[in-house]
């Protein structure tokens, strides 16, 4: 399924129109990615007000039934060898699902479940993902401009870091100018 249309950044679609004043944005800047990036090096070289992704949700409702949507803009770059990504989660709710969809750029989303089984799926313009239940997710910029990526999930699915606090299975590095998916030992 491919969408002819693109949202840019900071516009978002309510109620039947275009308004700016019901978004949430966060940025998440490389002093805040401690931990995430396998060459600490390299990261520590990094200004820690350096951003690297940035989400503009809607404000919507929270409630059983209710959903978020919400865009991700992750910006292209490398910590060493490794693409810049998100943290990466698995929700709270477990059992609880979301949709990517694929806006700008190109990239892999990072997926895993609880037996740390990895896979990754190319996330390019119109590309459309099912995150199932049970599985944590984590986007990737593989490419040299900014990898951008509408998500819906449950307004109850909360977000759980802690569950991955030893890491993915997979890092996705460049490796003699390829991009490789390298996997991790002691997670
Ligand atoms: O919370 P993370 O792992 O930094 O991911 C960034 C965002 O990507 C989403 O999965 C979809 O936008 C949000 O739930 C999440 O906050
Ligand atoms: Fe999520």
């Amino acid at each position: 399924m491919t969408f002819p249309f693109f949202m840019p950044p900071g516009v978002a679609f309510t109620n039947g129109h275009f308004t700016a004043e019901n978004i949430i944005t966060k940025v998440t800047h490389s002093g805040d990615l401690a931990g995430i990036f396998h060459d600490q090096t390299a990261w520590r070289a990094i200004p820690s007000e350096t951003p690297i992704y940035q989400v503009e949700m809607l404000s919507s409702a929270q409630g059983e039934g209710e959903l978020y949507v919400g865009t991700t803009h992750l910006n292209p770059g490398r910590v060493g060898d490794e693409f810049y990504m998100t943290r990466g989660h698995f929700h709270q709710r477990r059992e609880q699902g979301e949709v990517y969809f694929g806006l700008r750029g190109s990239g892999l989303l990072l997926l895993q479940n609880e037996q740390g089984e990895a896979r990754l799926e190319e996330v390019s313009p119109g590309s459309v993902h099912i995150i199932p239940g049970l599985t944590a997710h984590r986007l990737i910029n593989t490419g040299t401009e900014v990898l951008s990526a509408l998500a819906v999930w449950p307004s109850i699915a909360g977000h759980d870091y802690a569950a991955l606090a030893q890491g993915f299975a997979l890092r996705v590095v460049l490796h003699d100018g390829k991009i490789q998916a390298k996997e991790v030992q002691n997670g």
